[in-house]
């Protein structure tokens, strides 16, 4: 039995000139706000960073998932747990002690992720699930937001379900890329309990609307 659903809209696909205003167009009904860090060198895209973060924490009460795909993690992913994230993500392919920094996110206050990107195959970090809170799973190529889903990626969704389930672990299984009313009961069936949704929430007319059809069809498969 998976928890309820947790649905993260990502502000990649928001108004960048008016953040405060987009994030609290989900207030009320999305769970996190989902925050993609890309330094144009782990992936070839740059967004924001911690300034950014720092500012936006004043503007909502909405906890921040942050998704770092950045090189060098270690020297990063501690100042967005001070700065009042409540979820840092990370990447496998960028971290060269995942337990080590999961700790350290975990004594600066905030849950540790760990995040899987298309190319990487997931079972060389089943044996780290116990010190991380999330597991990402990239449902595309990290990097740019509006990318069609990969199905093939449901694969390794399911390896960590069931070892989540064999060891009756509380980590938190979350997909992230081209999540949408067409892919999302797919995810969930495979064993995700935690969607990101750029495109299909702030491409959306109705942003909250969007989200409350994505958590019902999340909802319709558990
Ligand atoms: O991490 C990401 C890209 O690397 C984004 O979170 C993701 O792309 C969400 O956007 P969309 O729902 O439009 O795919
Ligand atoms: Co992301």
């Amino acid at each position: 039995m998976t928890p309820s659903p947790i649905i993260a809209p990502s502000i990649l696909a928001a108004d960048f000139a008016h953040l405060a205003d987009e994030v609290r167009a989900i207030e009320g009904a999305a769970d996190w706000v989902h925050v993609d860090v890309m330094d144009n060198h782990f992936v070839p895209n740059l967004t924001i960073g911690l300034p950014v973060v720092q500012s936006l924490r004043k503007a909502t009460s909405l906890p921040f998932d942050v998704h770092l795909m950045i090189t060098d993690p270690e020297r990063w992913a501690p100042g967005y747990a001070e700065a009042g994230a409540y979820n840092v993500t990370f990447h496998a392919e960028a971290c060269e002690d995942p337990v080590h920094l999961a700790k350290t996110l975990r004594a600066a206050g905030a849950k540790a992720g760990l995040a899987i990107d298309r190319d990487t195959p997931v079972e060389p970090y089943l044996e780290l699930l116990p010190y991380v809170d999330t597991v990402l799973i990239m449902t595309i190529k990290a990097g740019f937001g509006g990318q069609r889903f990969l199905p093939e990626m449901l694969d390794k969704v399911r390896d960590v379900r069931r070892r989540i389930t064999a060891k009756d672990l509380s980590v938190r299984l979350e997909v992230d890329g081209g999540i949408a009313a067409d892919t999302i009961a797919r995810a969930a069936e495979a064993g995700a309990d935690a969607f990101v949704a750029g495109t299909a929430v702030y491409g959306a007319e109705d942003p909250a609307e969007a989200i409350r059809k994505l958590r019902s069809l999340a909802e319709g498969v558990s």
